[in-house]
């Protein structure tokens, strides 16, 4: 029986005429969690994009939940995606995004006072998101990835903006949410992060 929830091999991305990933190989089971290192400008965030069926990889394979990875409504039930902020929409709260999130989702995998409660955002839950700070709309973007049902969480420096404190928090989130079965790929610079969450590190080298 296959256990993979990810299996790249060999992938190559060209973008803008040259190779931004070559020959890379990444695999994760249920319940695993995989921070993905390297330097500025060495391909994290391409990485991700390609697992999320956002970049097409021009050689080599990639599997998720044992398909290519597609920008279909089925494919997003599945795979919780975050990096760039979010669009807020226009006149819905902190609370009412979480509600949104859920009911989209047919359901919640935190109820919308656990996920306010988990990522200490219950005194700001009335205010718009854009009333918030950067890490407070971090916090809710991570929020809205795991209030909802997912089997992969793919997360672009989840630790972006958050203060030191915040961060081991979100490292028992994570891991909670792996004890699950859940699966989270990472894109971090942050190796305490990725070292609070027992997750596998796998340090991208540039693509020559
Ligand atoms: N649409 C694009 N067209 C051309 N080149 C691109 C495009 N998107 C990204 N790149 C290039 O691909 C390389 C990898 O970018 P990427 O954002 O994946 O890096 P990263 O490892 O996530 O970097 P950082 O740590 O700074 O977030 C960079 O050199 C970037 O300039």
């Amino acid at each position: 029986m296959k256990t993979e929830i990810i299996s790249a091999r060999g992938v190559r991305v060209d973008l803008g005429g040259r190779a931004v990933l070559r020959g890379v190989d990444l695999t994760a089971g249920p319940g695993q969690i995989v921070a993905v290192a390297g330097e500025n400008g060495v391909g994290k965030s391409t990485l991700l994009r390609c697992l999320a069926g956002l970049h097409s990889p021009s050689a080599g394979h990639v599997e998720v939940l044992d398909a290519p990875p597609a920008d279909t409504a089925g494919f997003w039930r599945e795979v919780a995606l975050t990096g760039d902020e979010p669009a807020w929409y226009p006149g819905m709260s902190v609370r009412e995004h979480l509600e949104l999130a859920v009911s989209v989702h047919d359901g919640g995998r935190l109820s919308v006072e656990e996920a306010l409660t988990a990522f200490d955002l219950q005194e700001r839950a009335e205010l718009h998101p854009l009333a918030l700070s950067t890490g407070q709309r971090q916090r809710l973007s991570l929020a809205m990835a795991l209030i909802r049902p997912s089997r992969l969480l793919l997360l672009d420096e989840p630790e972006r903006g958050l203060d030191t404190a915040f961060r081991a928090r979100l490292a028992g989130v994570l891991r909670r949410y792996a004890a699950e079965g859940g699966s989270v790929i990472m894109a971090t610079h942050d190796h305490e992060l990725a070292g609070e969450c027992g997750a596998r590190l796998v340090t991208l080298e540039a693509a020559v």
